[in-house]
């Protein structure tokens, strides 16, 4: 895909915003962290690993802004903080912001442009590992696309959703530049309408033949055996397999299961959070309700009439077939291989 999501120019963050897509193609142009905050936030951003490319990049820039080395370690907390509070679900983010800390406090006895310099080159050497990583990712999952089958995704994890290349959409990227040809089925996903608006984009500029669905029609389909297989991304995956997606991912897996269709989750392993052993414990960010309530400008709901939106759901590792990352396709039992692969090195 010819556009990138966000990137690093002299002392700016420039962020697409995916809210006007796909009708017009604008960049943000954040001079100062809490715009970057606020881009991740107002899901002008969004997918876990792009909103921790981005919250890398606001930490990078907010140090950047800084005029002297005067309370420089309260003062890098705050940046991080400050991005750390914007969406909650993502383990993406918290792994980026940490990396950001581990080349800060390595290097904060260098010189202030030093030090600036070396956080601007640790952000943007996240950005260039995500594509690389996405690439290994669409290696070892291509196999699963067979010539002549129809796959099923949901909401978009595409390169919108990374740093340009895309884990479930990675795959499939993968896949058709390796000749193989299928067709791709993506849910509308409300409300924000990732699947209709990102990932039909996506799809549409590289020739990958494409229908929206409403999100309501994928178990008619499958009822129908015109699904042969699932491919989603994540947001969160536990110790134990158990994962985090887009609102709608693990009715996708339930019916899925019960219609025998293959399920995968595609992930770099900087969404596997070894520090949670269940998917209980992934906390689920819930959005402002007024959000559901309007298609662009429009409010299609009665006035004063209440709506609960959870952006995540958590579908039990006992639903997921595989989950493809950048060193393998992981299969159940999810923990054994997890702890495994996650102490071999990312080439190992
Ligand atoms: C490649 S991970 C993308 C992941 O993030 C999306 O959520 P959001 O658009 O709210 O950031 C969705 O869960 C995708 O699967």
């Amino acid at each position: 895909m010819k556009v990138k999501p966000i990137f690093w120019v002299e002392g700016e963050v420039a962020i697409l915003d995916q809210r006007l897509l796909p009708e017009k193609v604008v960049y943000i142009r954040c001079k100062r962290y809490q715009q970057v905050a606020q881009t991740i936030k107002n899901m002008a951003i969004r997918g876990a690993p792009a909103i921790g490319i981005a919250a890398a990049m606001g930490v990078a820039l907010g140090v950047w802004k800084l005029k002297s080395a005067r309370r420089l370690e309260e003062r890098f907390q705050k940046i991080c903080q400050t991005l750390t509070n914007t969406r909650p679900t993502a383990h993406n983010l918290f792994w980026a912001i940490e990396r950001m800390k581990k080349r800060f406090y390595s290097h904060k006895n260098s010189s202030l442009p030093e030090l600036k310099r070396y956080l601007q080159k640790e952000a943007e050497n996240i950005l260039e590992e995500d594509i690389a990583t996405n690439r290994k990712i669409g290696e070892n999952g291509k196999r699963l696309i067979k010539a002549g089958i129809t796959v099923l995704t949901h909401c978009n994890a595409g390169a919108l959703a990374t740093g340009g290349y895309g884990t479930a959409l990675g795959v499939l990227r993968a896949a058709w530049e390796s000749g193989v040809r299928f067709k791709v089925i993506a849910d509308e996903t409300r409300p924000y309408l990732q699947g209709a608006r990102l990932t039909a984009w996506e799809l549409q500029q590289e020739g990958i033949p494409v229908t929206i669905i409403t999100d309501s029609t994928a178990g008619y389909l499958m009822a129908q055996g015109k699904i042969n297989l699932v491919i989603v991304g994540a947001d969160r995956i536990a110790a134990n397999g158990d994962t985090a997606n887009k609102i709608g991912t693990y009715s996708l897996a339930i019916l899925a299961k019960h219609h025998n269709i293959p399920f995968y989750v595609a992930a770099p392993f900087s969404t596997i959070d070894l520090n949670i052993a269940n998917g209980q414990q992934i906390p689920i960010e819930k959005r402002p309700g007024k959000e559901l309530a309007y298609l662009g400008k429009k409010c299609i709901y009665p006035q004063g009439v209440n709506a609960l939106y959870y952006a995540f759901d958590v579908t039990p590792a006992r639903y997921i077939t595989g989950i493809i990352t950048e060193k393998g396709v992981i299969e159940p039992p999810f923990k054994k291989a997890i702890n495994r692969l996650s102490r071999r090195r990312q080439n190992g």
